[in-house]
């Protein structure tokens, strides 16, 4: 087993590259299942096992997939017939798996997915996802662990308004909508950036959408897509999480390929605690000097306070001065690093959707385990400045968004490894 030992205390400075955002590159390389034409190139594609699993999801629909990493490059080809089935073996391993539903359906009129099921963070249910297929003329049914959409020619365009700005049921919805007879519109719509690069690469495809962004977005469907390239933007939770790496040590870290824009709830609250966040060339500098003050977060779907940047900002409380309230309205049990957190000494306690932390901490070096991929973030970023050796296990939760996340920190000039348990066995042996 894999796992990140970091001997806590140094002060990051450097330059540090984001990658593209996996949040957008998955539902892109589902909807690239909608061409029946041409091949797509999408570049600026993260070398992540997300990335791979959604790789082996449409090859298991019969797309022809090539990965390039070396480049951060993939290219697809999807205008054979399509198989219609995405099977639990993909989706238990990733929710996002769940995104080739929407093409699948409106591609062939049929398409049959594993249910996703809850995980690390909450219930996660897809009724909203599956509320629009319906609304557009498909018939739903479940049954053996799976649900099925079937419509009887292409769908029908709809006016779908969603009980909560659900980005996947955006996603999905959109898709299917691509390729519908008439106008969908879908109302109290996400407005993620992912959700504007999806809607700029269905165009790009020869499709007609307008208005992703707001809360009220317009697909009028086409016939036929066709291949493009496309470039996924930047990873916006990445560069969130460096700036955080930035400001828990105390540090001067330049973060390119960043769009300050995407981030202005994370750098507005930065700011507050007594961050400095400036704009430089494509990307932002952040700087800190202790102490920093504690301030309260609410996450919120966008524009509001990203919850993926929940933990990582629970850790730099932690060391900032004062109490602070972190309140999770997006998903129902996004708190596990808690009690992870407080094996490293910290003062951090749950109160029904908040937590309240009080600082500063004098964390310590502990083993604490990962208990989804944001959290493996956070339990990092806490290690940079405990007392301390920190080991951190579980880490298939940090390969499914990071990529090189420990050689990146390393290079900024953290004292981190990523060890196997055998070479970590030797460590200590050699330490004592
Ligand atoms: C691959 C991807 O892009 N993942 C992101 C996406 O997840 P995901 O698309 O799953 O998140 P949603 O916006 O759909 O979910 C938000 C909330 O809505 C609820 N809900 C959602 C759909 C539905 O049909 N019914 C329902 O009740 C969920 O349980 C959750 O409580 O957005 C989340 C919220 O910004 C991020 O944390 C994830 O990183
Ligand atoms: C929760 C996340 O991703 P997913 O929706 O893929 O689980 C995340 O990126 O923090």
């Amino acid at each position: 087993m894999d796992k990140i030992i970091i001997q806590g205390g140094q002060r990051l400075e450097g330059t540090v590259r984001v990658e593209g955002a996996k949040n957008a590159v998955l539902p892109i390389l589902a909807a690239a299942l909608l061409a029946s034409k041409g091949k797509q190139i999408i570049k600026d594609v993260p070398n992540l096992s997300d990335v791979h699993t959604i790789s082996q999801v449409l090859k298991s629909l019969r797309a022809e997939v090539t990965h390039y990493p070396e480049k951060n490059e993939l290219h697809i080809d999807a205008s054979s017939n399509l198989a219609n089935e995405a099977q639990f073996e993909f989706v238990r391993k990733m929710r996002a798996s769940i995104l080739v539903m929407g093409p699948i359906l409106s591609r062939t009129g049929f398409a049959r997915v594993a249910m996703p099921g809850g995980c690390a963070i909450g219930s996660r249910p897809i009724d909203q996802h599956l509320k629009g297929f319906e609304a557009m003329g498909a018939e739903i049914t479940f049954g053996n662990g799976y649900v099925e959409a079937r419509s009887q020619g292409r769908l029908k365009g709809a006016r779908i308004y969603l009980d909560f700005p659900s980005v996947g049921a955006t996603e999905n919805i959109m898709t299917a909508a691509a390729l519908a007879d008439g106008t969908t519109t879908i109302e109290n719509a996400a407005k993620e950036p992912e959700i504007v690069d999806l809607a700029n690469f269905i165009n790009e495809m020869g499709g007609r959408v307008v208005g992703a962004g707001t809360d009220t977005i317009r697909i009028e469907g086409v016939e036929t897509l066709h291949g493009t390239t496309h470039y996924i933007i930047p990873d916006r939770i990445e560069a969130g999480t460096f700036m955080v790496a930035a400001a828990i040590t105390g540090g001067n870290i330049l973060i390119e390929n960043t769009l300050i824009e995407h981030s202005t709830a994370l750098v507005s609250k930065l700011r507050e605690m007594g961050v400095e966040i400036t704009e430089e060339g494509e990307g932002v500098r952040v700087k800190a000097i202790h102490p920093l003050k504690a301030v309260d977060i609410k996450t919120m779907p966008h524009p509001g306070f990203p919850t993926d940047m929940q933990s990582q900002m629970m850790a730099l409380m932690l060391v900032a001065e004062g109490t602070a309230i972190l309140t999770e309205t997006v998903f129902e049990n996004r708190f596990m690093h808690v009690e992870e957190f407080r094996r490293m000494n910290a003062n951090a306690k749950i109160e029904g959707r908040s937590v309240i932390v009080t600082g500063p901490n004098k964390l310590q070096g502990a083993e604490v385990a990962a208990t989804d991929l944001r959290a493996a973030a956070s339990l990092i970023l806490a290690g940079l400045v405990a007392e301390g050796i920190t080991r951190v296990t579980e880490l298939e939760h940090l390969d499914r968004g990071y990529v090189d996340f420990h050689k990146k920190l390393r290079a900024l000039g953290a004292n981190i490894s990523r060890t196997t348990d055998a070479q970590d066995e030797k460590i200590v042996h050699f330490a004592r």
